[in-house]
Protein backbone atom coordinates (compact mmCIF):
# COMPACT_ATOMS: atom_id res chain seq x y z
CA UNK A 1 0.00 0.00 0.00
CA UNK A 2 2.74 2.81 0.48
CA UNK A 3 5.87 1.44 0.05
CA UNK A 4 5.96 0.45 -3.94
CA UNK A 5 4.09 3.84 -4.34
CA UNK A 6 6.69 5.85 -2.15
CA UNK A 7 9.14 4.17 -4.28
CA UNK A 8 7.38 5.55 -7.71
CA UNK A 9 7.11 9.01 -5.85
CA UNK A 10 10.58 9.03 -5.13
CA UNK A 11 11.55 8.50 -8.21
CA UNK A 12 9.74 11.21 -9.97
CA UNK A 13 10.84 13.70 -7.35
CA UNK A 14 14.42 12.78 -8.49
CA UNK A 15 13.51 13.64 -11.98
CA UNK A 16 12.66 16.73 -10.84
CA UNK A 17 8.64 16.56 -10.13
CA UNK A 18 7.42 18.48 -7.14
CA UNK A 19 3.81 18.73 -5.48
CA UNK A 20 1.28 18.92 -2.12
CA UNK A 21 2.82 17.18 0.52
CA UNK A 22 0.92 14.03 0.86
CA UNK A 23 -0.56 12.14 4.24
CA UNK A 24 -0.83 8.61 5.19
CA UNK A 25 -3.41 7.10 3.98
CA UNK A 26 -5.30 9.59 2.13
CA UNK A 27 -2.62 11.16 0.45
CA UNK A 28 -4.01 14.63 -0.67
CA UNK A 29 -8.00 13.80 -0.55
CA UNK A 30 -8.22 15.38 2.77
CA UNK A 31 -7.09 18.69 1.01
CA UNK A 32 -9.09 18.11 -2.03
CA UNK A 33 -12.25 17.55 -0.11
CA UNK A 34 -11.83 21.01 2.22
CA UNK A 35 -11.48 22.79 -0.89
CA UNK A 36 -13.98 21.45 -2.87
CA UNK A 37 -16.64 22.31 0.08
CA UNK A 38 -15.42 26.37 0.48
CA UNK A 39 -15.83 26.35 -3.64
CA UNK A 40 -19.11 24.32 -4.12
CA UNK A 41 -20.84 26.68 -1.48
CA UNK A 42 -20.24 29.55 -3.89
CA UNK A 43 -23.20 28.60 -6.35
CA UNK A 44 -24.05 32.16 -7.89
CA UNK A 45 -26.56 33.99 -10.25
CA UNK A 46 -23.85 35.51 -12.44
CA UNK A 47 -22.73 33.31 -15.21
CA UNK A 48 -19.07 32.91 -15.32
CA UNK A 49 -16.99 31.09 -17.88
CA UNK A 50 -13.68 30.85 -15.88
CA UNK A 51 -14.81 27.51 -13.98
CA UNK A 52 -11.35 25.90 -13.62
CA UNK A 53 -10.93 27.16 -10.33
CA UNK A 54 -14.43 26.22 -9.41
CA UNK A 55 -14.31 22.78 -10.29
CA UNK A 56 -11.10 22.12 -9.37
CA UNK A 57 -10.31 24.31 -7.15
CA UNK A 58 -7.40 22.46 -5.49
CA UNK A 59 -5.59 21.81 -8.68
CA UNK A 60 -5.91 25.75 -9.20
CA UNK A 61 -4.18 26.40 -6.11
CA UNK A 62 -1.70 23.56 -6.73
CA UNK A 63 -0.88 25.09 -10.20
CA UNK A 64 -0.08 28.45 -8.45
CA UNK A 65 2.60 26.90 -6.56
CA UNK A 66 3.73 24.23 -8.30
CA UNK A 67 3.25 24.67 -12.14
CA UNK A 68 1.48 22.76 -14.41
CA UNK A 69 3.40 19.79 -14.09
CA UNK A 70 3.16 18.32 -10.87
CA UNK A 71 2.45 15.10 -8.26
CA UNK A 72 -0.43 14.72 -6.06
CA UNK A 73 -1.65 11.73 -4.23
CA UNK A 74 -4.94 9.86 -4.62
CA UNK A 75 -4.84 7.74 -1.27
CA UNK A 76 -1.74 5.78 -1.81
CA UNK A 77 -1.00 6.37 -5.37
CA UNK A 78 0.77 9.03 -6.92
CA UNK A 79 -0.54 11.07 -9.79
CA UNK A 80 1.62 13.35 -12.67
CA UNK A 81 -0.52 16.34 -13.17
CA UNK A 82 -0.23 18.30 -16.16
CA UNK A 83 -2.06 21.11 -18.06
CA UNK A 84 0.92 21.87 -19.83
CA UNK A 85 1.09 20.87 -23.51
CA UNK A 86 4.17 21.12 -24.79
CA UNK A 87 4.65 18.72 -21.74
CA UNK A 88 2.29 16.46 -22.76
CA UNK A 89 3.17 16.44 -26.84
CA UNK A 90 6.75 15.43 -25.28
CA UNK A 91 5.43 12.63 -23.52
CA UNK A 92 3.41 11.17 -26.11
CA UNK A 93 5.73 11.71 -28.75
CA UNK A 94 7.74 8.54 -28.74
CA UNK A 95 4.79 6.25 -26.86
CA UNK A 96 2.85 3.90 -28.70
CA UNK A 97 -0.86 3.44 -27.94
CA UNK A 98 -0.09 0.07 -26.98
CA UNK A 99 2.32 1.40 -24.01
CA UNK A 100 -0.89 4.06 -22.63
CA UNK A 101 -3.20 2.35 -20.07
CA UNK A 102 -6.43 3.57 -18.03
CA UNK A 103 -5.05 3.92 -14.30
CA UNK A 104 -5.52 0.12 -12.65
CA UNK A 105 -6.26 2.15 -10.01
CA UNK A 106 -10.05 2.93 -11.25
CA UNK A 107 -10.60 -0.29 -12.98
CA UNK A 108 -12.17 -1.91 -9.57
CA UNK A 109 -14.42 1.13 -9.07
CA UNK A 110 -15.92 1.99 -12.27
CA UNK A 111 -16.41 -2.24 -13.05
CA UNK A 112 -20.36 -2.15 -11.92
CA UNK A 113 -20.40 1.20 -14.89
CA UNK A 114 -17.72 -0.43 -17.97
CA UNK A 115 -17.69 -3.85 -17.55
CA UNK A 116 -15.22 -3.45 -20.71
CA UNK A 117 -12.45 -1.62 -18.87
CA UNK A 118 -11.22 -5.62 -18.62
CA UNK A 119 -9.82 -4.84 -22.18
CA UNK A 120 -7.43 -2.50 -20.99
CA UNK A 121 -4.35 -3.33 -23.35
CA UNK A 122 -6.09 -0.84 -26.07
CA UNK A 123 -9.76 -0.14 -27.23
CA UNK A 124 -11.67 -3.51 -27.68
CA UNK A 125 -11.18 -3.81 -31.35
CA UNK A 126 -14.99 -5.45 -31.15
CA UNK A 127 -16.12 -2.35 -29.47
CA UNK A 128 -14.76 0.34 -31.45
CA UNK A 129 -16.17 -0.97 -34.59
CA UNK A 130 -19.84 -1.33 -33.03
CA UNK A 131 -19.82 2.57 -31.73
CA UNK A 132 -18.60 3.21 -35.33
CA UNK A 133 -20.61 1.15 -36.87
CA UNK A 134 -24.23 2.23 -36.11
CA UNK A 135 -22.95 5.57 -38.11
CA UNK A 136 -21.93 3.57 -41.22
CA UNK A 137 -25.44 1.56 -41.36
CA UNK A 138 -26.91 5.05 -40.27
CA UNK A 139 -25.56 6.16 -43.76
CA UNK A 140 -26.10 2.89 -45.42
CA UNK A 141 -29.79 3.14 -44.73
CA UNK A 142 -30.09 6.64 -45.89
CA UNK A 143 -28.27 6.28 -48.90
CA UNK A 144 -30.33 3.30 -49.40
CA UNK A 145 -33.56 5.66 -49.05
CA UNK A 146 -34.82 3.29 -46.65
CA UNK A 147 -36.90 5.08 -44.63
CA UNK A 148 -39.10 2.12 -43.68
CA UNK A 149 -38.27 3.30 -39.56
CA UNK A 150 -41.84 4.17 -38.66
CA UNK A 151 -43.34 1.19 -40.64
CA UNK A 152 -40.79 -1.54 -38.73
CA UNK A 153 -41.75 0.00 -35.24
CA UNK A 154 -45.54 -0.27 -36.17
CA UNK A 155 -44.50 -4.14 -36.83
CA UNK A 156 -43.35 -4.84 -33.51
CA UNK A 157 -46.01 -5.53 -31.27
CA UNK A 158 -47.28 -2.67 -28.89
CA UNK A 159 -47.27 -4.69 -25.47
CA UNK A 160 -43.73 -6.07 -25.97
CA UNK A 161 -42.74 -2.26 -27.21
CA UNK A 162 -44.29 -1.08 -24.09
CA UNK A 163 -42.77 -3.16 -21.63
CA UNK A 164 -39.23 -2.66 -23.28
CA UNK A 165 -39.63 0.93 -22.92
CA UNK A 166 -40.63 0.47 -18.89
CA UNK A 167 -37.76 -1.69 -18.71
CA UNK A 168 -35.80 1.29 -20.27
CA UNK A 169 -36.76 3.56 -18.22
CA UNK A 170 -35.98 1.77 -15.56
CA UNK A 171 -32.56 1.25 -16.94
CA UNK A 172 -31.47 4.50 -17.03
CA UNK A 173 -32.94 5.38 -13.30
CA UNK A 174 -30.45 2.97 -11.99
CA UNK A 175 -27.43 3.57 -14.03
CA UNK A 176 -27.91 7.49 -12.49
CA UNK A 177 -28.25 6.38 -9.42
CA UNK A 178 -25.35 4.26 -9.53
CA UNK A 179 -23.31 6.77 -10.70
CA UNK A 180 -24.41 9.17 -7.45
CA UNK A 181 -23.73 6.07 -5.74
CA UNK A 182 -20.09 5.61 -7.13
CA UNK A 183 -19.66 9.05 -7.30
CA UNK A 184 -19.38 8.98 -3.65
CA UNK A 185 -17.63 6.15 -3.11
CA UNK A 186 -14.71 7.00 -5.69
CA UNK A 187 -14.07 10.25 -3.89
CA UNK A 188 -12.17 7.56 -2.55
CA UNK A 189 -10.22 6.31 -4.55
CA UNK A 190 -6.85 5.16 -3.98
CA UNK A 191 -7.35 4.50 -0.33
CA UNK A 192 -6.34 1.74 0.75
CA UNK A 193 -10.01 -0.62 2.28
CA UNK A 194 -12.02 2.50 1.01
CA UNK A 195 -14.46 -0.01 0.33
CA UNK A 196 -15.12 0.20 4.12
CA UNK A 197 -15.29 3.65 4.28
CA UNK A 198 -18.22 3.69 1.67
CA UNK A 199 -19.74 0.32 2.54
CA UNK A 200 -23.31 1.69 1.79
CA UNK A 201 -22.70 3.43 -1.73
CA UNK A 202 -20.19 0.34 -2.46
CA UNK A 203 -23.02 -2.51 -1.84
CA UNK A 204 -25.14 -0.21 -3.31
CA UNK A 205 -23.36 0.46 -6.31
CA UNK A 206 -22.75 -3.25 -6.86
CA UNK A 207 -26.30 -4.13 -6.64
CA UNK A 208 -27.50 -1.80 -8.71
CA UNK A 209 -24.77 -2.75 -11.53
CA UNK A 210 -26.43 -6.50 -11.38
CA UNK A 211 -29.76 -5.44 -11.38
CA UNK A 212 -29.04 -3.70 -14.63
CA UNK A 213 -27.27 -6.00 -15.98
CA UNK A 214 -29.87 -8.51 -15.61
CA UNK A 215 -32.60 -5.87 -17.38
CA UNK A 216 -30.56 -5.26 -20.11
CA UNK A 217 -29.74 -8.64 -20.73
CA UNK A 218 -33.32 -9.33 -20.69
CA UNK A 219 -34.00 -6.92 -23.10
CA UNK A 220 -31.58 -8.33 -25.68
CA UNK A 221 -32.56 -11.81 -25.08
CA UNK A 222 -35.82 -10.88 -25.98
CA UNK A 223 -34.97 -8.86 -29.09
CA UNK A 224 -33.23 -11.80 -29.91
CA UNK A 225 -35.99 -13.98 -30.14
CA UNK A 226 -37.89 -11.30 -32.04
CA UNK A 227 -36.75 -11.96 -35.05
CA UNK A 228 -38.33 -10.55 -38.23
CA UNK A 229 -39.38 -7.29 -36.12
CA UNK A 230 -36.51 -5.55 -36.10
CA UNK A 231 -36.49 -2.05 -34.28
CA UNK A 232 -33.93 0.43 -35.80
CA UNK A 233 -32.62 2.15 -32.50
CA UNK A 234 -28.82 1.66 -31.69
CA UNK A 235 -29.17 -1.10 -29.82
CA UNK A 236 -30.70 -2.95 -33.28
CA UNK A 237 -27.85 -1.43 -34.76
CA UNK A 238 -25.26 -3.30 -32.68
CA UNK A 239 -26.67 -6.21 -32.65
CA UNK A 240 -27.45 -6.48 -36.53
CA UNK A 241 -23.37 -5.28 -36.86
CA UNK A 242 -22.42 -8.02 -34.71
CA UNK A 243 -23.89 -10.13 -36.86
CA UNK A 244 -22.44 -9.24 -39.95
CA UNK A 245 -20.09 -11.53 -41.58
CA UNK A 246 -21.15 -14.14 -38.73
CA UNK A 247 -17.77 -15.14 -38.02
CA UNK A 248 -17.01 -15.59 -34.68
CA UNK A 249 -14.92 -13.14 -34.70
CA UNK A 250 -16.83 -10.28 -35.70
CA UNK A 251 -19.96 -11.21 -33.26
CA UNK A 252 -20.06 -9.51 -29.85
CA UNK A 253 -21.42 -11.98 -27.22
CA UNK A 254 -24.41 -11.21 -24.80
CA UNK A 255 -22.39 -9.91 -22.44
CA UNK A 256 -20.60 -7.94 -24.44
CA UNK A 257 -23.74 -6.64 -25.37
CA UNK A 258 -24.60 -5.93 -22.01
CA UNK A 259 -21.07 -3.95 -21.61
CA UNK A 260 -22.11 -1.79 -24.46
CA UNK A 261 -25.10 -0.49 -22.95
CA UNK A 262 -23.80 0.56 -20.15
CA UNK A 263 -20.94 2.68 -22.01
CA UNK A 264 -23.31 4.09 -24.39
CA UNK A 265 -25.45 5.47 -21.34
CA UNK A 266 -21.88 6.73 -19.44
CA UNK A 267 -19.35 6.72 -22.53
CA UNK A 268 -21.78 7.70 -24.47
CA UNK A 269 -25.14 9.37 -24.02
CA UNK A 270 -24.01 11.52 -20.87
CA UNK A 271 -21.11 13.16 -23.13
CA UNK A 272 -23.13 13.76 -25.82
CA UNK A 273 -26.49 14.97 -23.66
CA UNK A 274 -24.17 17.50 -21.40
CA UNK A 275 -22.71 19.19 -24.33
CA UNK A 276 -26.14 19.61 -25.61
CA UNK A 277 -26.97 20.79 -22.13
CA UNK A 278 -24.19 23.51 -21.98
CA UNK A 279 -25.22 24.17 -25.79
CA UNK A 280 -28.88 25.53 -24.69
CA UNK A 281 -27.41 27.56 -21.97
CA UNK A 282 -24.94 29.33 -24.21
CA UNK A 283 -27.17 29.85 -27.08
CA UNK A 284 -29.97 31.15 -24.54
CA UNK A 285 -27.43 33.59 -23.54
CA UNK A 286 -26.46 34.17 -26.77
CA UNK A 287 -29.56 34.37 -29.20
CA UNK A 288 -27.81 36.31 -31.66
CA UNK A 289 -26.37 32.78 -32.40
CA UNK A 290 -29.43 31.45 -32.10
CA UNK A 291 -30.91 32.87 -34.79
CA UNK A 292 -27.60 32.10 -37.06
CA UNK A 293 -27.73 28.79 -36.24
CA UNK A 294 -31.44 28.38 -37.48
CA UNK A 295 -30.67 30.65 -40.33
CA UNK A 296 -27.99 28.15 -41.04
CA UNK A 297 -30.40 25.07 -40.85
CA UNK A 298 -33.33 26.78 -42.73
CA UNK A 299 -30.52 26.76 -45.82
CA UNK A 300 -28.75 23.45 -45.46
CA UNK A 301 -31.70 21.38 -44.53
CA UNK A 302 -34.99 23.65 -45.03
CA UNK A 303 -38.46 21.87 -44.87
CA UNK A 304 -36.20 18.34 -46.05
CA UNK A 305 -35.53 15.31 -44.18
CA UNK A 306 -32.28 15.23 -42.39
CA UNK A 307 -29.64 13.38 -43.66
CA UNK A 308 -25.42 13.03 -42.99
CA UNK A 309 -24.27 14.74 -45.90
CA UNK A 310 -26.75 17.72 -44.84
CA UNK A 311 -25.38 17.78 -41.33
CA UNK A 312 -21.93 17.45 -42.46
CA UNK A 313 -22.57 21.20 -44.11
CA UNK A 314 -23.83 22.99 -40.58
CA UNK A 315 -20.48 24.15 -40.38
CA UNK A 316 -21.13 27.19 -37.88
CA UNK A 317 -22.93 24.71 -35.92
CA UNK A 318 -19.49 22.66 -35.95
CA UNK A 319 -17.50 25.95 -34.39
CA UNK A 320 -20.38 26.28 -31.55
CA UNK A 321 -20.38 22.62 -30.44
CA UNK A 322 -16.32 22.94 -30.07
CA UNK A 323 -17.03 26.06 -28.21
CA UNK A 324 -19.16 24.74 -25.85
CA UNK A 325 -16.74 21.56 -25.40
CA UNK A 326 -14.06 24.46 -24.86
CA UNK A 327 -15.71 26.24 -22.23
CA UNK A 328 -17.98 23.62 -20.49
CA UNK A 329 -16.04 19.57 -21.42
CA UNK A 330 -17.93 17.24 -20.24
CA UNK A 331 -15.47 15.03 -20.07
CA UNK A 332 -13.37 17.24 -18.18
CA UNK A 333 -9.83 14.93 -17.88
CA UNK A 334 -8.23 12.42 -19.34
CA UNK A 335 -6.50 9.88 -17.35
CA UNK A 336 -3.42 6.93 -18.52
CA UNK A 337 -0.83 5.04 -16.77
CA UNK A 338 2.66 5.22 -18.82
CA UNK A 339 2.99 0.97 -19.63
CA UNK A 340 6.58 1.62 -19.56
CA UNK A 341 9.18 3.94 -18.79
CA UNK A 342 9.23 7.68 -20.69
CA UNK A 343 11.99 9.87 -21.48
CA UNK A 344 11.28 13.82 -21.28
CA UNK A 345 14.10 16.32 -20.88
CA UNK A 346 16.57 14.00 -19.61
CA UNK A 347 14.02 13.29 -16.84
CA UNK A 348 12.51 9.77 -16.59
CA UNK A 349 8.20 8.89 -15.84
CA UNK A 350 8.40 5.36 -14.49
CA UNK A 351 6.65 2.73 -15.77
CA UNK A 352 3.48 2.06 -14.07
CA UNK A 353 3.19 6.23 -13.38
CA UNK A 354 -0.53 7.64 -13.26
CA UNK A 355 -1.54 10.50 -15.04
CA UNK A 356 -4.08 13.46 -14.64
CA UNK A 357 -4.24 15.69 -18.18
CA UNK A 358 -6.81 18.28 -17.06
CA UNK A 359 -8.61 19.38 -19.95
CA UNK A 360 -10.86 21.67 -18.03
CA UNK A 361 -7.55 23.87 -16.94
CA UNK A 362 -5.82 23.69 -20.72
CA UNK A 363 -9.32 25.01 -22.53
CA UNK A 364 -9.50 27.74 -19.91
CA UNK A 365 -5.67 28.92 -20.43
CA UNK A 366 -5.27 32.62 -21.12
CA UNK A 367 -2.08 31.62 -22.52
CA UNK A 368 -3.06 29.18 -25.22
CA UNK A 369 -6.06 31.05 -25.80
CA UNK A 370 -5.83 34.74 -25.58
CA UNK A 371 -7.77 37.53 -23.47
CA UNK A 372 -10.86 36.17 -24.76
CA UNK A 373 -10.02 32.91 -23.16
CA UNK A 374 -13.44 32.91 -21.11
CA UNK A 375 -15.83 34.32 -24.05
CA UNK A 376 -17.88 32.75 -26.02
CA UNK A 377 -16.82 33.05 -29.62
CA UNK A 378 -17.61 29.95 -31.82
CA UNK A 379 -15.86 32.23 -34.88
CA UNK A 380 -12.26 31.32 -33.16
CA UNK A 381 -13.43 28.00 -35.19
CA UNK A 382 -13.62 29.60 -37.95
CA UNK A 383 -10.68 29.30 -39.93
CA UNK A 384 -9.12 26.89 -37.50
CA UNK A 385 -11.69 24.09 -37.41
CA UNK A 386 -9.68 21.83 -35.57
CA UNK A 387 -8.11 24.15 -33.01
CA UNK A 388 -9.98 27.46 -32.85
CA UNK A 389 -6.84 29.33 -33.09
CA UNK A 390 -5.16 27.42 -29.99
CA UNK A 391 -1.48 28.33 -29.47
CA UNK A 392 -0.83 24.32 -29.24
CA UNK A 393 -2.20 21.36 -31.03
CA UNK A 394 -2.16 19.32 -28.00
CA UNK A 395 -4.26 22.35 -26.26
CA UNK A 396 -7.56 21.60 -27.50
CA UNK A 397 -8.10 17.54 -27.00
CA UNK A 398 -12.30 17.38 -25.97
CA UNK A 399 -11.88 13.53 -27.27
CA UNK A 400 -8.92 12.78 -25.56
CA UNK A 401 -5.86 11.78 -27.85
CA UNK A 402 -3.88 8.83 -29.37
CA UNK A 403 -4.74 5.57 -29.76
CA UNK A 404 -7.24 5.80 -27.00
CA UNK A 405 -9.03 8.53 -28.71
CA UNK A 406 -12.88 9.30 -27.99
CA UNK A 407 -14.53 6.24 -30.10
CA UNK A 408 -17.74 8.01 -30.41
CA UNK A 409 -16.68 11.37 -31.59
CA UNK A 410 -18.33 11.18 -34.91
CA UNK A 411 -21.33 9.49 -33.44
CA UNK A 412 -21.45 12.02 -31.02
CA UNK A 413 -21.60 14.99 -33.73
CA UNK A 414 -24.32 13.40 -35.55
CA UNK A 415 -25.77 12.91 -32.24
CA UNK A 416 -25.52 16.75 -31.76
CA UNK A 417 -26.50 18.52 -34.63
CA UNK A 418 -29.60 16.50 -35.00
CA UNK A 419 -31.10 17.01 -31.84
CA UNK A 420 -29.85 20.54 -31.69
CA UNK A 421 -31.47 21.29 -35.18
CA UNK A 422 -34.83 19.23 -34.26
CA UNK A 423 -34.64 21.70 -31.13
CA UNK A 424 -34.05 25.09 -33.36
CA UNK A 425 -35.97 24.70 -35.78
CA UNK A 426 -39.57 24.42 -33.16
CA UNK A 427 -38.21 26.67 -30.60
CA UNK A 428 -36.68 29.70 -29.41
CA UNK A 429 -35.16 29.77 -25.90
CA UNK A 430 -34.28 31.95 -23.41
CA UNK A 431 -32.60 30.97 -19.57
CA UNK A 432 -35.22 31.55 -16.45
CA UNK A 433 -34.18 33.84 -13.83
CA UNK A 434 -34.40 30.81 -11.71
CA UNK A 435 -30.90 29.59 -13.01
CA UNK A 436 -28.36 29.05 -10.69
CA UNK A 437 -24.82 28.84 -12.78
CA UNK A 438 -23.91 25.51 -10.51
CA UNK A 439 -21.21 23.42 -12.63
CA UNK A 440 -19.75 20.61 -10.91
CA UNK A 441 -17.58 17.34 -11.55
CA UNK A 442 -19.61 14.50 -10.96
CA UNK A 443 -17.57 12.06 -12.82
CA UNK A 444 -18.55 14.30 -15.74
CA UNK A 445 -18.99 18.65 -15.57
CA UNK A 446 -22.84 18.97 -15.18
CA UNK A 447 -25.07 21.83 -13.87
CA UNK A 448 -25.69 20.57 -10.58
CA UNK A 449 -28.96 22.78 -10.33
CA UNK A 450 -30.10 22.22 -13.61
CA UNK A 451 -30.95 24.46 -16.53
CA UNK A 452 -34.55 25.79 -16.11
CA UNK A 453 -35.08 27.80 -19.69
CA UNK A 454 -37.84 28.98 -21.04
CA UNK A 455 -39.34 27.88 -24.21
CA UNK A 456 -41.37 29.56 -26.75
CA UNK A 457 -42.58 27.45 -29.81
CA UNK A 458 -42.09 29.27 -33.42
C1 LIG B 1 -19.54 15.24 -26.75
C2 LIG B 1 -19.45 13.94 -26.60
C3 LIG B 1 -18.23 13.20 -26.14
C4 LIG B 1 -17.09 13.64 -25.52
C5 LIG B 1 -16.74 15.07 -25.11
C6 LIG B 1 -16.25 12.48 -25.29
C7 LIG B 1 -14.99 12.53 -24.70
C8 LIG B 1 -14.20 11.44 -24.48
C9 LIG B 1 -12.88 11.51 -23.89
C10 LIG B 1 -12.15 12.76 -23.45
C11 LIG B 1 -12.42 10.23 -23.81
C12 LIG B 1 -11.07 9.78 -23.26
C13 LIG B 1 -10.13 9.61 -24.42
C14 LIG B 1 -8.73 9.37 -24.02
O1 LIG B 1 -8.49 8.72 -22.99
O2 LIG B 1 -7.82 9.83 -24.75
C15 LIG B 1 -13.45 9.35 -24.34
C16 LIG B 1 -13.34 7.99 -24.41
C17 LIG B 1 -14.35 7.16 -24.87
N1 LIG B 1 -15.54 7.55 -25.44
FE1 LIG B 1 -16.17 9.46 -25.69
N2 LIG B 1 -16.90 11.37 -25.74
C18 LIG B 1 -18.10 11.74 -26.27
C19 LIG B 1 -19.04 10.93 -26.86
C20 LIG B 1 -18.95 9.56 -26.94
C21 LIG B 1 -19.95 8.72 -27.57
C22 LIG B 1 -21.25 9.18 -28.25
C23 LIG B 1 -19.52 7.44 -27.43
C24 LIG B 1 -20.25 6.24 -27.94
C25 LIG B 1 -20.60 5.27 -27.26
C26 LIG B 1 -18.25 7.48 -26.72
C27 LIG B 1 -17.49 6.38 -26.38
C28 LIG B 1 -16.26 6.43 -25.77
C29 LIG B 1 -15.48 5.24 -25.38
C30 LIG B 1 -15.91 3.79 -25.55
C31 LIG B 1 -14.28 5.70 -24.83
C32 LIG B 1 -13.15 4.87 -24.22
C33 LIG B 1 -12.08 4.63 -25.21
C34 LIG B 1 -10.95 3.81 -24.57
O3 LIG B 1 -10.36 4.24 -23.59
O4 LIG B 1 -10.71 2.70 -25.00
N3 LIG B 1 -17.95 8.78 -26.45
N4 LIG B 1 -14.51 10.12 -24.75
Amino acid sequence: CWVLPNQAYQKLRRNGFSGPTPSFPLGNIADMKKSLRSSSSSSSLSIRHDIHSRVFPYFSLWQKLHGKVFIYWLGTEPFLYIADPEFLRKISAGVMGKSWGKPTVFKNDRKPMFGYVKHDGGINHKHARSVDGPNHLWKARNRRGDRNHEHSRRDHSEDELRNELRKRKEVFKKLRAMQMALFKYTRYVGVPFSNFMCPYQNSEAKKLGKEIDAMLLSIITSRKSNVGQPQKDLLSLLMAESQVGGSSEKKLTTSELVDECKTFFFAGHETTALALTWTLLLLAMHTEWQNQLREEVKEVIGDGEIDATMLARLKKMGWVMNEVLRLYSPAPNVQRQAREDIRVDGAVIPSGTNMWIDLVSMNHDRSLWGDDVYEFKPERFKDDSLYGGCKHKMGFLPFGFGGRMCVGRNLSMLEYKIVLTLILTRFSFSLSPNYCHSPSIMLSLRPTQGLPLIFQQL
